[in-house]
């Protein structure tokens, strides 16, 4: 026969007065409420209305129209002669010319928007030829031409703090200059931050091969990314777009990594450690820029590992904005080299960060802690995560209800 269930009459109410013995277990804490986006949406929730379709629009035409003066500038100013002797002049021009139509493009269609630019006007100004280099260039593309002042005035806009508040776009006008001199892989870098939260991302890789497998072929692609609606791609000459995943292998070793051709951006002796660890045989991918993210995102390598050189370094928020959320829409996980989200809400750098272990979900773990044994960084404790842990678990649980939801075509 079941236990009687108590009357009310009979039912004994504690009074921690009675006895000692009982022990007294508090109230569990009240929930966190939960983050909602500043429409009202949750996190990773998709709006009825197509999710910042202005502000995407606008970005894929400001790269690819920088991309198209940063190809001209390469054709017309890259020499055998600039090469050998170093000559740094081609990228700076394409540099601030780059800068200077983004810009111009944002500023018209957002004028409310703030911009953080990896450049500002400051050596123009002492140099009126290099000036007028990239006048003439920036209005070979421009559609209504601009004066010098109106165009450093351009420039300059990108010099917003960054911050935890309002949203702004960041803006790397050529990642990867190094590359860019080359004739490699650069990339036309911009994305949008909202309350701390990356939301869009757009980049633009001339110089990458539409199918990594035939470098011969095609070459000049954008990834593209709106937090929670997915990653997709398309070359430089089509419009259509591709919805793209990370790779999903099961363990790391199925997989090659990518990372800086420059061993003075990241430590290229601890990762290859790190890929013997993981029994990864073969070489890694070396290429310039944020284009390691669009490989990462689309499945040719499964790993990205940036691994600081100094202790000093911040790594700069235009340098990682839009990868990290190409790479985390198409299914993967960026953090630091000590498990931490990438934080984009502390100014111009990432200064609560250090290095960068972008891969597909399946190996993160595997690979981070593989990077915490060889950079000997601390293993979590057993004690549970921080408040941030919890943000981004909350974040990535909605992430994944948005994902079983379906996925809407931009
Ligand atoms: N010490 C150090 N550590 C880490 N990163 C650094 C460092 N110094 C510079 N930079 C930044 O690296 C950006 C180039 O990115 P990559 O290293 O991925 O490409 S490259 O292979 O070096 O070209 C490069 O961006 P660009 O200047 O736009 O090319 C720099 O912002
Ligand atoms: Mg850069």
């Amino acid at each position: 026969m079941p236990p009687r269930r108590a009357r009310p009459s009979e039912t004994k109410y504690y009074d921690p007065s009675d006895s000692e013995d009982i022990p007294f277990a508090p109230p569990p804490p009240p929930k966190k409420p939960r983050k909602v986006n500043p429409d009202g949406r949750k996190p990773g929730r998709r709006p009825k209305v197509p999710y910042l379709d202005a502000e995407m629009k606008v970005a894929i035409k400001a790269v690819l129209k920088a991309s198209e003066l940063c190809q001209s500038v390469f054709k017309a100013l890259v020499t055998e002669e600039t090469l050998t002797k170093k000559d740094k002049s081609p990228v700076t021009v394409a540099d601030f010319g780059a800068q200077a139509i983004v810009n111009a493009l944002l500023s018209s269609s957002f004028p409310e928007d703030p911009i953080v630019g990896e450049e500002d006007s400051k050596d123009l100004h002492a140099d009126h030829s290099m000036r007028d280099r990239v006048l003439e260039l920036v209005n070979s593309v421009q559609e209504s031409p601009m004066t010098a002042d109106q165009m450093t005035k351009f420039i300059d806009l990108g010099n917003y703090a960054g911050g935890a508040e309002g949203r702004f776009w960041t803006l790397d006008p050529i990642d990867g200059t190094k590359g860019f001199l080359r004739g490699e892989q650069f990339a036309v870098c911009l994305a949008l931050v909202n309350n701390g939260k990356v939301e869009l991302g757009v980049i633009g890789c001339p110089n990458l091969p539409v199918d990594l497998s035939k470098p011969e072929g095609e070459r000049g692609c954008l990834f593209i990314a709106t937090r929670g609606y997915g990653a997709f791609t398309r070359s430089f000459a089509s419009e259509t777009l591709t919805k793209i995943k990370t790779t999903n292998v099961k363990n790391a070793n199925e997989t090659v990594f990518c990372e800086s051709v420059e061993a003075g951006h990241t430590s290229q002796s601890e990762s290859a450690q790190i890929a013997q660890m993981l029994h990864i045989s073969g070489d890694s991918v070396r290429m310039d820029s944020q284009c390691k993210y669009g490989v990462v995102a689309r499945g040719d390598a499964g790993i990205y590992l940036r691994l600081p050189v100094s202790d000093t370094y911040e790594e700069k928020i235009w340098d990682h904005a839009g990868g990290m959320l190409i790479v985390q829409e198409a299914g993967g996980i960026v953090t630091d080299i000590d498990g931490k989200p990438l934080d984009f809400s502390v100014g111009r750098t990432l200064k609560s960060n250090k290095g960068v272990v972008a891969t597909s979900k399946a190996i993160h773990e595997e690979v981070l802690n593989a990077v915490r044994t060889v950079l000997k960084r601390p293993f979590p404790s057993e004690s549970g995560g921080s408040e941030e842990d919890e943000d981004e678990a909350e974040d990535a649980e909605d992430a994944e209800e948005a994902e079983e939801s379906g996925s809407q075509s931009v």
